[in-house]
């Protein structure tokens, strides 16, 4: 299965593009999109849901048009955006029954889909009670489940572990790897770690723009060599920021440790080399290009 997208444009009104000549080829597995606020993640993720209709621009799924015939893809979907609205009135059971409905997703298998979907998201206590007295994180949950309901073949999750606690987020990634080998999986989120744990391929992107998409050792390649960390004095940090791009300082009693991207090709006076992560090469690409 495979999802191809050719220089994709999305015009919101004269001054605001979400997304301008964007391209990328998505395969099963999964695809975290990773960006800053207004990178284009939720445009990208809304017209490959055929909620939003792309200025310009192809989308073809297994060579057939999905902007055309949205039909194709909407019958194999599951998505969870990031404003995700519940009905506080029913209960988690009654709105999986109400979603399945709407889905066409029925049958005598249908009470056993949910009961294992409920337990999927550790749901299954609560099921009764009504979803308006969740928590954040429970509604996201719910948010999960509906999502998968109907067995879907391409999966797209905005932002979906915002609200969840470490342990709720350790049983979501269970459950994308469990469906993974199946599907094509693209979920978003500014937190490099969430994509870091769950995502195959990366796709780093900014102010609508695609700037680099590959599997994760790949991207990470960008910056190897180039990640040091030193531990100076207070006065001698302004001095490094102008030299390097600095990622992250941590103060250390007096002293401040700082690691940075080198930009001279040489590093500081004492300064070791470390192992490069994907949060450097995020920052690599996102602060470099403008
Ligand atoms: N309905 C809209 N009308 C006008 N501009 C919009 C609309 N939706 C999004 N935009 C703009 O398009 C750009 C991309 O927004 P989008 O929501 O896709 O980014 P994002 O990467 O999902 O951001 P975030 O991480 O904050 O959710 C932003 O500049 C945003 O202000």
């Amino acid at each position: 299965m495979s999802l191809v997208i050719k220089k994709l444009t999305k015009q919101y009104n004269q001054h605001k593009s979400g997304l301008t000549d964007y391209s990328i080829t998505i395969e099963k597995g999964v695809l975290g999109l990773l960006g800053p606020n207004g990178a284009g993640k939720s445009t990208l993720m809304k017209i490959i849901a055929t909620i939003s209709k792309p200025t310009k621009g192809t989308l073809f799924l297994d060579g057939e048009d999905i902007v055309a015939n949205p039909d194709k893809i909407r019958k194999i979907l599951g998505y969870l955006p990031q404003d995700f609205g519940v009905y506080p009135n029913l209960n988690a059971y009654e709105f999986l029954e109400y979603i399945a409905a709407m889905k066409g997703v029925g049958g005598s298998g249908l009470r056993k889909r949910i009961d294992l979907l409920l337990e999927g998201v550790n749901l299954t206590a609560d099921a009764k009670r009504p979803i308006g007295t969740y928590s954040g994180g429970m509604k996201q949950r719910i948010g999960i489940a509906q999502a998968l309901l109907n067995d879907p073949k391409v999966l797209i999750f905005d932002e979906p572990t915002v609200g969840l606690d470490p342990e709720e987020r350790v049983r979501f990634r269970q459950l994308i790897s469990d469906l993974a080998d199946d599907c094509i999986i693209i979920l978003s989120s500014h937190i490099v770690s969430d994509i870091e744990t769950i995502a195959d391929e990366v796709a780093i992107m900014k102010n609508g723009i695609l700037l680099n998409k590959a599997a994760q050792p790949d991207i990470i390649k960008l910056v190897d060599g180039k990640v040091f960390e030193v531990l100076v004095s207070n006065d001698e940090i302004a001095g490094i920021r102008t030299k390097h791009q600095v990622i992250d300082t941590s103060r250390q009693k007096d002293k401040t440790r700082i690691r940075f991207i080198t930009r001279t090709g040489q590093p500081e006076m004492g300064a070791i080399a470390v192992n490069a992560s994907l949060e450097d090469a995020y920052l690599f690409l996102t602060q470099n290009n403008n």
